[in-house]
């Protein structure tokens, strides 16, 4: 059962080469991506990779080139053919989709933001909004007044007769977005969209995509090899590397609990109070705790935090469903800022399971 997630990856891999379906079940599986190729001829650009996304949540597949993430996402809607495994979309197996189901799937069910718009060149902004409806079948009247209202949601109100050649790139990326969005799909699969955009623009769309997630709570699969963009935009995370998973967490996670060494090196230089919340940096109350400190949820970043644990004489009161998980001082937020390079907290794990075992 996929029970309600919208997205549900089973034990995909992706070999490709010479007699490619050998592999898979066999002791070459076993092998690492080197010595695979090195035996066989053969690449695994997808590993075993197994994740469930839920409906409405934005997860970020992050890694380096190579690590398989295109090759990933693209398996989603057999635009790659998956050499072993399941993708389930809201519990339809996609691999037992005939070419017609498939048609659907890519048409209905599934939008895609490339790096590179695609976008229609010689037709307006409001004819490539409307295209996915257009192939669709949508009336021309409803497709432009949908276009139209995808516009102002991706901020393009008034930019319906330009042409794509007339816009800048981060513009060019929003008619793309409008164009996904057009069609109400699913899911919103994200191919490293902003790779080429200046990084200033790139913030922006960065932003855009939050907001836009927020106000049409659709469920998204961002791709990135940016760590800080994965950061700023996930709800969780998965870490590829060689094909494989190697981290599947929310920001956090990622940072406050890397791991391994890999992980730990890539977040070394991520600020730690950006990320961080106060889950992790809470200790068990003690005896002579003041307890008319204020009161904050335990997701609460710990950035967010500083004013208020700072401006109090009394420790903050860390909270989860109305029950108290422990408090912050003024020390631990500190600490936190003045080590915000520092790799990893001792022991790597949140501090709630500290305070909770003492
Ligand atoms: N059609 C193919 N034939 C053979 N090997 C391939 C093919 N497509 C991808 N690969 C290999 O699979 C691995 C994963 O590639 P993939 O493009 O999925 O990685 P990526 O993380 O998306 O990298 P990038 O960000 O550079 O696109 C790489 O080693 C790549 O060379």
């Amino acid at each position: 059962m996929s029970g309600d997630a919208t997205l549900d990856v089973r034990h995909l891999w992706k070999v490709f080469g010479p007699r490619a379906d050998r592999v898979v079940g066999t002791p070459l599986a076993d092998l690492s991506r080197a010595d695979l190729l090195a035996r066989t001829g053969c690449v695994a650009a997808v590993r075993d990779i197994s994740f469930r996304v839920s409906p409405g949540e934005l997860f970020v597949v992050m890694g380096l080139s190579g690590s398989g993430k295109s090759t990933l996402v693209r398996c989603m809607n057999r635009l790659i053919e998956p050499t072993s495994g399941q993708v389930l979309l809201d519990g339809v197996d996609v691999g037992a989709l005939d070419a017609r189901g498939l048609r659907d799937l890519r048409r209905h069910r599934i939008g895609m933001v490339f790096q590179h718009f695609g976008l229609l060149p010689h037709r307006r902004v409001l004819d490539n909004v409307a295209y996915g409806l257009e192939i669709r079948g949508t009336g021309r009247a409803e497709r432009y007044r949908r276009a139209a209202e995808v516009l102002e949601l991706v901020g393009l109100h008034g930019y319906d007769d330009a042409y794509p050649d007339q816009l800048s790139g981060g513009m060019q990326q929003r008619v793309g977005l409008g164009r996904a969005l057009a069609v109400d799909p699913e899911i919103l699969l994200f191919d490293e969209p902003f790779s080429a955009l200046d990084p200033l623009i790139r913030r922006d769309m960065q932003n855009e995509v939050i907001r836009l997630h927020r106000e049409v709570g659709k469920t998204m699969v961002f791709i990135t090899h940016d760590l800080h963009e994965a950061l700023r935009l996930g709800d969780r995370i998965l870490i590829m590397r060689d094909g494989g998973t190697v981290q599947v967490g929310r920001p956090d996670e990622v940072v406050g609990a890397p791991a391994d060494d890999y992980v730990r090196d890539f977040v070394a230089d991520v600020p730690r109070s950006h990320v961080l919340t106060l889950r992790w940096v809470l200790r068990a109350r003690r005896p002579d705790d003041a307890l008319d400190g204020p009161e904050l949820g335990a997701d609460v970043v710990v950035r967010d935090a500083v004013r208020t644990v700072l401006s109090s004489t009394a420790p903050v009161r860390v909270v989860e469903d109305g029950e108290l998980l422990g408090v912050v001082d003024q020390d631990a937020i500190l600490r936190v800022i003045v080590a915000e390079d520092a790799t990893t907290r001792p022991g790597g794990t949140p501090a709630v399971t500290a305070a909770g075992a003492a």
